[in-house]
């Protein structure tokens, strides 16, 4: 777990921008920081990231790998970004190969446009951050810090980030975000904390423990007809865990991804029996079950 001690924060001899701030970061949360401008949402960010050191208090837990999408990602460079993308995914430990097709499959689903071959300065704004999110998602983080990430992206591309948020906490990681908007927050975040006069306090939210909300599905062959068609649930966006139970197949699903999950569901003729809200994780009834793909 990831723990801010007593965090303080001043630039030189300048004002605190953050006194004495708890937080805690586990493995599968998603929580936001909000607060207004200049309000210390990117420090406190890059601290947490490792990229800063808090002026007094202490940082613990910090995980291994960990990706980040800066608030201003400049890349005033000739080679393109995919020649970027492969040259980071190197020097993480990656094949050449494997840097390279992971970082062209990421740019596919943000949908690039400008070209993956294309110089990284002529690409617009909103291009720019796609790469930017890309970096960071190379090698799959254990914690990943995204300060304003969904400004600047395109409708399709907010709709990927969400599946890349929702896909590293379903594998265990952490994430971490701001944004200014509320509505945002809410969608996306189990948890938030507010940034105020230098010091942050956790916002009542919906959920607790930065959690997303996650509901279970069981689903059946249907009692007649055709047979259903197998289902990679494993390799579903937004199932975190799948398991079988006697002819059933139990799932835990972000909630945010519930409706495509239920879709796809009928889609291969699965019959639901059942649709409950907000099993934890000692409550996965299907948990102690064989894990199905
Ligand atoms: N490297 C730096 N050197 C000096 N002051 C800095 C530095 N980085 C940030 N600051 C100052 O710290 C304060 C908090 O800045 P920070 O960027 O963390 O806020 P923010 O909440 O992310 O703002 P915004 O919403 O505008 O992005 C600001 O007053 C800023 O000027």
């Amino acid at each position: 777990m990831l723990r801010c001690e007593a965090v303080g924060k001043r630039y030189g001899g300048g004002r605190w921008v953050l006194r004495d701030v708890d937080m805690e970061v586990s493995g599968g949360d998603v929580l936001a920081v909000v607060g207004g401008n200049g309000s210390g949402k990117s420090t406190l960010l890059r601290i947490l990231a490792g990229l800063s050191r808090p002026t007094t208090g202490s940082v613990s837990g910090r995980p291994p790998r960990i990706g980040y999408v800066p608030d201003r990602f400049t890349a005033p460079d000739r080679i393109s970004s995919l020649s970027y993308l492969t040259h980071l995914g190197r020097i993480r430990g990656m094949s050449a190969s494997a840097a390279r097709t992971r970082g062209d499959h990421l740019l596919e689903r943000l949908s690039l446009v400008g070209g993956r071959n294309a110089a990284l300065r002529t690409l617009s704004k909103g291009n720019a951050q796609k790469v930017a999110l890309a970096q960071a998602l190379l090698v799959p983080p254990d914690l990943l810090v995204l300060d304003e990430p969904w400004s600047g992206l395109d409708a399709s591309a907010h709709g990927v980030l969400a599946e890349f948020i929702g896909e590293v906490a379903a594998q265990g990681g952490a994430v971490v975000f701001t944004d200014h908007r509320e509505a945002i927050t809410e969608t996306h975040a189990g948890g938030a904390y507010v940034l105020g006069d230098g010091r942050v306090t956790p916002h009542g939210g919906r959920h607790t423990g930065g959690r997303l909300p996650m509901v279970e599905l069981v689903l059946a062959a249907p009692p007649a007809g055709t047979p259903p068609i197998e289902v990679d649930w494993s390799g579903t966006p937004g199932v975190v865990d799948s398991a079988r139970r006697g002819g059933e197949i139990v799932l835990r699903v972000a909630r945010e991804h519930a409706d495509a999950v239920l879709l796809t569901a009928l889609r291969h003729r699965w019959s639901v029996v059942s649709l409950t809200g907000a099993a934890d994780e000692a409550g996965f009834r299907g948990g102690a079950g064989r894990a199905v793909r």
